[in-house]
């Protein structure tokens, strides 16, 4: 089938299948067989989230009564070590609700550092990692253990960790005595807003979570109906179908919503479930409904606003978009359903993510010296130009003239530009407009994601859905390296490995990916800017 938006007709039709089929009970019945058979073993072990409003209530009051007991330390700033799906929840929750959270998600030894120094005497850290193993946040963990000691202050007072029970983390934190919360291990990473991992560092930091418990629960039975105006099923359906036709980016737009940053959240969730065998959604989080990509959008989106809360129906779909919005609880609820319905739609497994590995084990051949070191193509202006594979023409002798280069590899129907930022995002938030300057400049869909952040959202989609896409990657000498304790490498070395390693997967798949290396100078940041423009 050709690229061309799905008809009215057609959406009702698939919302009517989705009814016949009874999707949305199954899931709430955790029906692991809704998937396909290579799939049900999987969602055997991952529908944990559908009765998160009910088995998480307990977490309430266990969470209130530690917070009100670190209070009354003295212990009000809460930092969050953890990637993925391990934080981009109480990031949002944190934000929609205004209480602060320090989201330390990064191997950057800038950002590792400053979230170090800052007011150590008052800090309390949430260690949160699914599986435990995650080195990002084991290194994080690693530092701050290093920290609180040259500090004279004992760790066990001040670490808090959140993994699933037996997990590597679970076993050495309860052997040093850190106060451990165990999470369903019947929720994977990117669905577990509801379990410990959104709402300990939440509650922790001030957040509502009781109420956030409420507006899921609220929602519930909506969600789970087979019916024709349940919003997941309308939401699903839009996104499905649409992705059969060829329209498979996924534009979200904050539009007035109250829930803060829900783009971001739900950028991991529709990607990593959906990215994967060639096939998936790519979501293309912008600021606003004025945002390049959203106004003109593209004729491959889908264009979803987040926001303004309606009164009527969470979602208002039409001939070429919708708008969805609810309370944050209920918006997280309706998301899982809907993502895990356009996963049976496109025939994937929503709940795997099999090629988020691979970058994983080119970064560890990289530390242990077991591939060779990127060799550069030149330098200009400060800006070292790396060209993984060869690709650039020879002739290319400017930072210009290689992004021009990058752009011009770019299908103008069907690809997508993705700029990866392995800098410190609270010091270099201006870097993220280069979004919507490449947007504007290509008119093509661009998405925008720090490292290695992105890497546990949407770098399962890049590697592992189509191979659309053509790659800028942004690193930089830090100011500072420093060291991971009791590891053999930097946090420097382990970010420039992360980046290396996931460009030459990238590039194993046949894309361009152009990585420009700036050597910390002011005059190497204005000459990326100005070759951008
Ligand atoms: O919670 P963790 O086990 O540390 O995992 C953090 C993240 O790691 C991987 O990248 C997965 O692809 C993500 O889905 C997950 O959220």
């Amino acid at each position: 089938m050709g690229l061309a938006y799905p008809d009215e007709q057609e959406l009702e039709k698939a919302v009517e299948q989705l009814v016949e089929d009874q999707v949305a009970s199954r899931i709430a019945g955790r029906d692991a067989s809704l998937w396909g058979p290579e799939a049900e073993e999987e969602a055997s072990k991952r529908l944990g989230w559908v009765d998160l409003h009910l088995t998480s209530v307990p977490l309430v009051e266990q969470v209130t009564s530690l917070r009100d007991d670190l209070r009354g330390r003295g212990l009000d700033r809460v930092v969050l070590c953890g990637m993925g799906g391990s934080s981009l929840a109480p990031e949002v929750i944190c934000a929609s609700a205004g209480v602060p959270l320090t989201v330390l998600d990064s191997s950057d030894p800038d950002m590792v550092r400053e979230a170090i120094d800052a007011d150590l005497e008052s800090t309390v850290v949430v260690v949160s990692s699914k599986s435990g193993g995650t080195v990002e946040t084991d290194s994080q963990r690693r530092a701050y253990e290093h920290a609180f000691e040259v500090a004279g202050i004992d760790p066990a007072e001040r670490i808090v960790v959140v993994t699933d029970p037996g997990s590597p983390l679970d076993v050495e934190a309860t052997e040093k005595g850190y106060r451990v919360f165990h999470a369903d291990p019947q929720v994977g990473g990117r669905y577990s807003a509801l379990t410990a991992f959104g709402l300990v560092p939440s509650g922790l930091a001030g957040a509502d979570i009781g109420a956030l418990l409420q507006e899921a629960d609220e929602i519930a039975e909506d969600v789970a109906a087979d019916d024709e105006t349940n919003p997941a099923l309308v939401l699903a359906a839009l996104i499905g179908v649409a992705n059969a036709r060829g329209v498979d980016k996924l534009l979200l737009a904050d539009a007035g919503s109250r829930n803060v940053g829900f783009g971001d959240w739900a950028e991991q969730l529709v990607a990593e479930s959906t990215g994967k065998q060639g096939r998936g959604v790519l979501p293309v989080v912008v600021a606003g409904p004025h945002s390049p990509n959203a106004d003109p959008s593209t004729p491959d989106e889908v264009v979803g606003m987040i926001g303004p809360m309606r009164d009527d129906h969470p979602v208002a779909a039409s001939g070429y978009g919708f708008a969805v919005d609810a309370p944050l609880g209920a918006l997280f609820l309706l998301w899982e359903y809907a993502t895990a319905i356009v996963g049976r739609m496109i025939g994937i497994d929503p709940f795997d993510q099999p090629d988020v590995e691979s970058a994983k084990q080119a970064a560890r051949d990289m530390l242990g010296g077991g591939s060779s070191a990127p060799v550069a193509a030149f330098t200009d202006q400060g800006v070292t130009v790396y060209d993984t594979s060869g690709w650039l023409p020879e002739d290319v002798t400017t930072v210009r003239e290689a992004i021009a280069a990058l752009l011009d590899e770019l299908d103008p129907e069907r690809g997508y530009v993705a700029v990866q930022a392995y800098l410190d995002r609270y010091r270099d938030p201006s870097l993220a407009e280069t979004r919507d300057v490449l947007a504007t400049r290509t008119g093509r869909p661009t998405t925008f994601g720090w490292g290695p952040r992105f890497l546990h959202s949407t770098g399962q989609y890049h590697k592992g859905g189509p191979a659309t896409g053509v790659y800028l990657q942004i690193t930089s000498d830090p100011d500072q390296d420093l060291d991971v304790p009791g590891r053999p490498f930097t946090f420097g070395q382990f970010l420039l490995a992360q980046a290396v390693g996931d460009a030459s997967v990238l590039s194993g798949r046949g894309r361009p990916v152009l990585r420009l290396h700036l050597d910390g100078s002011e005059g190497a940041r204005a000459a990326l800017r100005e070759a951008l423009g």
